[in-house]
């Protein structure tokens, strides 16, 4: 039985006061809500270790925004995947949106920052999605697939085990508009094809989450699709309130 995955997305927001307070309250507001869900939590890497002290006893996941393409040596201002795994991280998203559009990040730098948390059995989310003028075009399924392509033609469809994929059309990020669940539906449905003329367990078991603009109001109507398998949240998890009832609407709803 695969459970939920539900991961928040911090991106570059909180500071010490609001990680303390969002632990603490997390930790008297959670009974019950584990049922089926694994909850991850990705802060900024200022606070991954405190993030890691906090909850060591806690059923809650470690989860890093980034990670560099080198390990150690003279890359000012970058942190390696052993330091992650050093502080805790067990999740590490790569290639998300912002990363590929501020920072020109392309399929081949996740390409090789995969390699390395394959290396160091950390956890991949690749995430993938498309532009709205690509949606207008109908270019979709097309880039999608382009961007997982690549890690199955060079690493072979073995390396998408203990991976996760994560959908982000980045025309919902951050907007308010999520894309629609049966939009969305459409489109995990021929991602798991496509992965299915390689390996058909891999393709039954991957993970497919879905991101953009998810609240409490929405986020039911996502996992009851099919292939929608967990959920990448950005705003809706900085309000604890939210990020609970999200994962409290969702939990019992696979099993
Ligand atoms: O980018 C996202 C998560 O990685 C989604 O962000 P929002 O939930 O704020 O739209």
């Amino acid at each position: 039985m695969k459970k939920i995955l539900i991961v928040g997305n911090w991106k570059l927001n909180g500071n010490k006061k609001f990680l303390i307070n969002f632990i603490n309250n997390f930790k008297k507001k959670k009974k019950n809500i584990y049922k089926n869900c694994n909850i991850v939590i990705t802060p900024p890497s200022l606070y991954l270790d405190a993030f890691n002290y906090l909850t060591l006893n806690e059923n809650i996941n470690l989860g890093a925004q980034n990670v560099d393409v080198n390990v150690f040596g003279s890359f000012t201002g970058d942190l390696s995947v052993k330091m992650l795994k050093d502080v805790g991280v067990k999740y590490v998203i790569l290639g998300h949106s912002e990363r590929r559009i501020n920072y020109y990040e392309n399929n081949f730098t996740v390409l090789k920052k995969f390699i390395l948390l394959k290396k160091y059995n950390l956890i991949p989310i690749i995430c993938i999605g498309e532009n709205y003028d690509e949606k207008k075009k109908k270019l979709t399924n097309k880039i999608c697939i382009n961007q997982i392509k690549i890690i199955i033609k060079k690493l072979g469809i073995k390396s998408l085990n203990n991976t996760v994929i994560a959908y982000e059309p980045i025309w919902a990020i951050g907007t308010g508009k999520s894309a629609k669940p049966e939009y969305v539906q459409n489109v995990h449905s021929k991602i798991r094809s496509y992965i299915s003329k390689y390996d058909k367990l891999i393709s039954k078991n991957i993970i497919i989450q879905y991101g953009g603009s998810v609240n409490e109001k929405n986020a039911k109507s996502f996992i009851l699709q099919h292939d929608i398998d967990g959920l990448l949240i950005g705003n809706s998890s900085l309000k604890l309130n939210s990020f609970i009832k999200i994962i409290k609407e969702v939990s019992n709803l696979k099993n």
